[in-house]
């Protein structure tokens, strides 16, 4: 099976029943081949958010089908679909949220070990990542000793600590400034083709998506 990601036919209304309903995705088809690096671009408003929450399990269609790995997670109990997210997704947010009381090492290392990964690995993991973005000599610190691009970097590697098969990330650098943001999205390209990750990343920038091995471009024109 070569496709990481599958939607098929997929539809979202939120508020369906309510007397306001907010047609959001209609018959979404979309894929991620193993390897491949997809943005995913669309004016605000249009869904970006909700199809990678749909695409990240967090939340179900209304209609169609949401397959990882060949496998269709349609359906599936939800103790299933958190085992599956948990094993085969990393997801990066516009911010950090890092855990602030933890060093930046610990960010990466308490996810590893809530997954069951011993310590000693977990560790010699998250050195590595920090490394691999330049930020090792910063391990001991916590998120509020960090820049805002320095944050962001940590949280690449959290978001890659339990090697996922996909990365989903919703603007990855959008809080940061061009220039930064510019020099952060390298690092993260740099760490998805390192460890030949699959990734579908929401992008209002038109350059970064420019970047990636496809463009998707979702929803309808800003009223
Ligand atoms: N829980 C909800 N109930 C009702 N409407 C919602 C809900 N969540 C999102 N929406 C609406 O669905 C539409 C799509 O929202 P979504 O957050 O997916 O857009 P987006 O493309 O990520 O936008 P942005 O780029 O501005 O973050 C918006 O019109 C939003 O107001």
């Amino acid at each position: 099976m070569n496709e990481v990601l599958r939607l098929h036919g997929v539809s979202k209304t939120y508020g369906k029943d309510g007397p306001a309903p907010v047609e959001v995705l209609s018959g979404i088809d979309l894929s991620v081949a193993r390897g491949e690096v997809v943005a995913l671009v669309a004016p605000s408003g249009a869904g970006k958010s909700t199809l990678l929450h749909i695409a990240g399990l967090l939340d179900t269609p209304d209609e169609g089908q949401v397959a990882l790995n060949g496998r269709d997670m349609t359906g599936l109990p939800d103790k299933a679909r958190t085992e599956a997210r948990r094993a085969e997704l990393g997801f990066v947010y516009q911010f950090h949220h890092l855990l602030p009381e933890f060093t930046a090492a610990e960010n990466i290392i308490l996810p590893q070990l809530a997954d069951g990964v011993a310590a000693r690995a977990a560790s010699a993991r998250a050195t590595d990542l920090l490394d691999r973005v330049g930020l090792a000599h910063r391990a001991a610190h916590r998120p509020a000793e960090l820049s805002g691009g320095e944050q962001q970097r940590v949280a690449f590697c959290r978001a890659l600590a339990n090697q996922p098969a996909l990365l989903l990330a919703d603007e990855p650098t959008g809080n940061l400034d061009p220039e930064t943001s510019d020099r952060v999205f390298d690092m993260l390209m740099a760490l998805v083709r390192e460890t030949g990750l699959s990734a579908l990343i929401a992008t209002h920038n038109h350059d970064l998506a420019g970047r990636m091995d496809r463009i998707i471009t979702l929803g309808r024109p800003l009223a």
